[in-house]
Protein backbone atom coordinates (compact mmCIF):
# COMPACT_ATOMS: atom_id res chain seq x y z
CA UNK A 1 0.00 0.00 0.00
CA UNK A 2 1.00 3.19 -1.05
CA UNK A 3 2.17 5.92 2.25
CA UNK A 4 2.42 8.82 -0.35
CA UNK A 5 0.96 11.74 1.12
CA UNK A 6 -2.98 13.07 -0.87
CA UNK A 7 -0.49 16.50 -2.41
CA UNK A 8 2.10 14.15 -3.98
CA UNK A 9 -0.42 10.95 -5.01
CA UNK A 10 -1.76 14.67 -7.24
CA UNK A 11 1.52 15.23 -8.71
CA UNK A 12 2.42 11.74 -9.59
CA UNK A 13 -1.59 11.30 -11.32
CA UNK A 14 -0.90 14.43 -13.19
CA UNK A 15 0.74 14.75 -16.40
CA UNK A 16 2.78 17.53 -17.63
CA UNK A 17 0.80 20.24 -19.86
CA UNK A 18 1.89 22.88 -22.89
CA UNK A 19 2.55 25.91 -21.30
CA UNK A 20 2.49 29.45 -23.55
CA UNK A 21 5.07 31.15 -24.16
CA UNK A 22 4.51 34.10 -20.98
CA UNK A 23 2.09 32.17 -18.77
CA UNK A 24 2.68 33.08 -15.47
CA UNK A 25 4.99 31.17 -12.92
CA UNK A 26 3.35 29.56 -10.03
CA UNK A 27 3.06 31.47 -6.78
CA UNK A 28 5.76 31.01 -3.60
CA UNK A 29 3.57 29.33 -1.34
CA UNK A 30 2.36 27.04 -3.67
CA UNK A 31 5.73 26.17 -4.50
CA UNK A 32 6.74 25.94 -0.94
CA UNK A 33 4.45 23.56 -0.22
CA UNK A 34 4.87 21.19 -3.26
CA UNK A 35 8.25 21.05 -2.16
CA UNK A 36 7.26 19.95 0.79
CA UNK A 37 6.16 16.44 -0.16
CA UNK A 38 8.91 16.22 -2.66
CA UNK A 39 12.01 14.75 -0.96
CA UNK A 40 15.54 16.01 -0.86
CA UNK A 41 14.46 18.81 -3.56
CA UNK A 42 15.09 22.48 -2.71
CA UNK A 43 15.06 26.05 -4.63
CA UNK A 44 18.63 27.60 -4.24
CA UNK A 45 18.20 30.52 -6.69
CA UNK A 46 15.00 31.95 -4.48
CA UNK A 47 12.29 29.96 -6.51
CA UNK A 48 14.16 29.97 -10.56
CA UNK A 49 14.25 26.47 -10.60
CA UNK A 50 14.18 23.01 -8.57
CA UNK A 51 17.30 21.27 -7.96
CA UNK A 52 18.37 17.93 -6.68
CA UNK A 53 21.51 15.70 -6.04
CA UNK A 54 20.81 11.62 -6.28
CA UNK A 55 23.90 9.52 -5.31
CA UNK A 56 24.65 6.20 -6.85
CA UNK A 57 27.35 3.06 -6.22
CA UNK A 58 28.87 3.27 -9.47
CA UNK A 59 28.34 4.66 -12.97
CA UNK A 60 26.26 1.90 -13.92
CA UNK A 61 23.55 3.06 -11.68
CA UNK A 62 24.15 6.51 -12.38
CA UNK A 63 23.73 6.05 -15.86
CA UNK A 64 20.88 4.07 -16.00
CA UNK A 65 19.11 6.85 -13.98
CA UNK A 66 19.88 9.06 -16.07
CA UNK A 67 18.53 7.40 -18.99
CA UNK A 68 15.23 6.74 -17.31
CA UNK A 69 14.84 10.64 -16.46
CA UNK A 70 15.39 11.40 -20.69
CA UNK A 71 12.58 8.96 -20.90
CA UNK A 72 10.34 10.47 -18.42
CA UNK A 73 10.95 13.84 -19.69
CA UNK A 74 10.29 13.12 -23.97
CA UNK A 75 7.32 11.03 -22.83
CA UNK A 76 6.33 13.99 -20.31
CA UNK A 77 7.64 16.65 -23.19
CA UNK A 78 9.26 18.25 -20.00
CA UNK A 79 12.81 18.58 -20.38
CA UNK A 80 15.24 18.84 -16.84
CA UNK A 81 18.74 19.74 -16.69
CA UNK A 82 20.97 16.70 -16.04
CA UNK A 83 24.52 17.16 -15.12
CA UNK A 84 26.51 13.62 -14.08
CA UNK A 85 29.25 12.47 -12.88
CA UNK A 86 30.65 8.74 -11.77
CA UNK A 87 28.43 8.49 -8.81
CA UNK A 88 25.99 11.43 -9.00
CA UNK A 89 23.51 13.10 -10.96
CA UNK A 90 22.18 16.44 -10.64
CA UNK A 91 19.03 17.86 -11.99
CA UNK A 92 17.65 20.86 -11.83
CA UNK A 93 13.80 21.83 -13.37
CA UNK A 94 12.16 25.15 -14.67
CA UNK A 95 9.76 26.05 -17.04
CA UNK A 96 11.66 27.82 -19.86
CA UNK A 97 8.88 29.52 -21.31
CA UNK A 98 7.13 31.17 -17.87
CA UNK A 99 10.90 31.94 -16.74
CA UNK A 100 10.10 30.18 -13.55
CA UNK A 101 8.40 27.52 -12.01
CA UNK A 102 5.23 25.81 -13.22
CA UNK A 103 3.34 22.42 -11.78
CA UNK A 104 4.94 20.70 -14.98
CA UNK A 105 7.95 21.12 -12.81
CA UNK A 106 6.77 19.66 -9.68
CA UNK A 107 4.82 16.57 -11.63
CA UNK A 108 8.30 15.91 -12.93
CA UNK A 109 10.09 16.09 -9.59
CA UNK A 110 7.83 13.77 -8.15
CA UNK A 111 8.16 11.29 -10.89
CA UNK A 112 11.81 11.84 -10.99
CA UNK A 113 11.37 10.58 -6.80
CA UNK A 114 9.32 7.77 -7.87
CA UNK A 115 12.04 6.18 -10.25
CA UNK A 116 13.89 5.53 -7.56
CA UNK A 117 11.25 4.16 -5.30
CA UNK A 118 10.79 -0.03 -4.54
C1 LIG B 1 6.81 22.78 -27.49
C2 LIG B 1 7.27 22.10 -26.24
O1 LIG B 1 6.22 21.42 -25.62
C3 LIG B 1 7.84 23.10 -25.25
O2 LIG B 1 8.91 23.80 -25.86
C4 LIG B 1 8.32 22.46 -23.97
C5 LIG B 1 9.37 21.40 -24.16
N1 LIG B 1 10.08 21.12 -22.94
C6 LIG B 1 10.23 22.04 -21.98
N2 LIG B 1 10.98 21.81 -20.94
C7 LIG B 1 11.17 22.70 -19.98
N3 LIG B 1 11.94 22.43 -18.93
N4 LIG B 1 10.57 23.92 -20.06
C8 LIG B 1 9.76 24.26 -21.07
O3 LIG B 1 9.21 25.37 -21.11
C9 LIG B 1 9.55 23.29 -22.09
N5 LIG B 1 8.74 23.49 -23.09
Amino acid sequence: MSTASPMLEELLSQKCEDIAKGSKPIIIPTIESNLSVLSGWDTPLNYAHIHKTFQFKNYHQTVAFVNAVTWLAHKEDHHPKICFDYNSCEISLSTHNVGGLTMNDMIMAAKINALLED
